[in-house]
């Protein structure tokens, strides 16, 4: 007589799994994650976790995508900001109090923007916002030096979301969640301590320093490297694998073509890949995505941010996090991270956002050095040469094309929650699909386990009571996912 296996939480460990090994039949569901960024890689890593068979498809030789810590100046060298030192462009420094009165009044100006923002039905630029506040409250306007200073701040924020004010949407540039909202005034503003004190916000900063994954602006001191290795570790990854196509098939299948014409058979596959590779369609979809997926990625704006790194003999500036370059246009103000506090290496790195971003990657390697100590310069005339210089190009590289996402002056407010929608069995990932924490770290984390949950709940509704059951008894007994792993590509030459 048949001896009938009920769908149960109740049977003890190895009971059912070793009756399935018995069988001889155990096939775990397949998923293909695109891109081995942050995103790409917490989606494998949470699948893989719940026993799913996950093979991660990367087109650079790396992994970790726009994270990436460089050990060529002999210390890791990636982000981080806080304390201060801005000059103008003739190397005087300015006092810290005009520095402090002139983010109070920018404080004061973004908040007034928010009484524009809700009296007129129709988007406009932040910049244009700020303008009419300008208009409205003279009071506010800064002169001299503190124009200048005012610049500054505005040329901080364009580097927050890699764009020109005049481009970012004033509906939507404070939407995301409060803790975000907290880095921003913490990356900008030097009283960004008295605004939290003001919000009583001590738990914000708790959520923004615990549950965040970077912590918010804090600075890595060994680099973003470690963290991605530890979420890579034991995941296959095909390095060197540019996808160029994602087929579904009749029998709810999806086919992932490489380069060199390669397939790999899936029961669902998670993109990760960056907004600018999507938006020029780098990617062919069979069937074609639908509408409302493909104005999202059209309609949502991606930034350029370049890091230009540059690596003294010894250090000749003074101990402060960072040193800024206050001028008469944001796009000519100057932004130098100093590494020498936080690693103890003379390590400069400085950081063009938007339109000059893009400028500079026009220019050579060596001519974007020497524009840097042009820059370096005007503060500090007897500045050395650079022993070594290091240049990123986001905006031209072709497994990025942009720096992260942003909101586009009269766009529709869900673009990433339509994004991050799943088509089917694809599911999307990446730093733009998180509607609270998109263009950071944390979020493009935060989105690669959501799709990853998201695509599990998809596969898991679709299986038959037998194969629910043997995937539940996979996820208890982690021996038998050892023996049991099924290879998930197949090649058709
Ligand atoms: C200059 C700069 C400064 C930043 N500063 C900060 C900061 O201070 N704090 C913060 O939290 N965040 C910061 N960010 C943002 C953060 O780095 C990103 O949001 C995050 O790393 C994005 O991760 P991701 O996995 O979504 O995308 P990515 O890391 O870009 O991963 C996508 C992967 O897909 C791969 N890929 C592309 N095309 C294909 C293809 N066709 N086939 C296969 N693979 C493909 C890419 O090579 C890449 O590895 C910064 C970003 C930049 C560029």
């Amino acid at each position: 007589m048949d001896k009938k296996v009920s769908f149960t939480d109740e049977l003890p460990d190895g009971t059912i799994s070793a009756l399935l090994q018995k069988q001889n039949n155990v096939v775990q569901p397949c998923v293909i994650v695109i891109g081995s960024g942050i995103s790409g890689l917490a989606a494998a890593r949470s699948l893989s976790e719940a026993s799913f068979n996950v093979t991660v498809l990367e087109s650079r030789d790396r992994i970790g995508g726009r994270i990436h810590t460089d050990y060529s100046f002999g210390c890791p060298v990636d982000m981080g900001a806080s304390c201060y030192g801005l000059y103008d462009m003739h190397g005087n420094k300015i006092p810290p109090q005009l520095v402090t009165q002139v983010g109070d009044a920018f404080k004061r100006i973004l908040e007034e923007t928010e009484k524009i923002r809700d009296e007129t039905a129709n988007d406009m630029s932040v910049l244009q916002g700020i303008s009419i506040v300008l208009d409205r409250h003279p009071e506010l306007r800064q002169e001299g030096i503190a124009y200048e200073v005012l610049q500054w701040y505005i040329c901080r924020m364009e580097a927050w979301f890699a764009v020109d004010a005049n481009l970012i949407s004033l509906k939507c540039w404070d939407q995301a969640s409060e803790p975000i909202l907290l880095s921003i005034y913490k990356h900008i503003l030097p009283t960004w301590k008295q605004y939290t004190k003001e919000k009583s916000s001590s738990k914000l900063l708790i959520v923004v320093q615990d549950e965040c994954l970077s912590g918010g602006h804090g600075l890595m001191v060994q680099g973003y490297e470690p963290v991605i290795r530890t979420i890579a570790k034991d995941i296959d990854i095909r390095l060197n694998h540019r996808v160029t196509k994602v087929s579904r098939t009749s029998n709810n299948k999806v086919i992932v073509e490489v380069e060199g014409g390669t397939n790999f058979v899936a029961d669902a596959v998670i993109i990760t890949v960056p907004i600018g590779v999507l938006k020029a369609n780098m990617i062919q979809f069979e069937p074609e995505l639908p509408q409302w997926k493909t104005s999202a990625i059209s309609d949502l704006g991606v930034g350029n941010e370049n890091k230009i790194a540059l690596r003294f003999e010894n250090v000749f500036w003074p101990n402060v996090e960072f040193l800024g370059m206050v001028a008469p246009t944001s796009y000519s103000c100057g932004y130098f991270l100093n590494l020498h506090k936080a690693t103890g290496h003379p390590v400069l790195v400085y950081m063009a956002a938007g339109n000059l971003a893009k400028d500079l990657e026009k220019l050579s390697d060596e001519a974007t050095a020497n524009f840097v100590m042009l820059q370096l310069k005007k503060m500090f005339p007897d500045a050395p040469d650079p022993a070594q210089y290091l240049v990123t190009r986001w905006g031209t590289d072709p497994n990025t094309l942009g720096c992260y996402a942003y909101d586009v002056v009269g766009m529709p407010e869900d673009l990433y929650a339509r994004l991050g929608e799943p088509v089917d069995n694809i599911f999307f990932g990446g730093e733009a699909v998180n509607v609270e924490h998109q263009g950071s770290a944390h979020g493009a984390f935060l989105a690669g386990v959501s799709a990853s949950q998201n695509c599990q709940r998809y596969i898991f509704e679709r299986l038959g009571a037998w194969e629910k059951l043997k995937l539940v008894s996979l996820m208890r007994n982690s021996d038998l996912l050892e023996t049991g792993t099924v290879p998930l590509q197949i090649s058709r030459m």
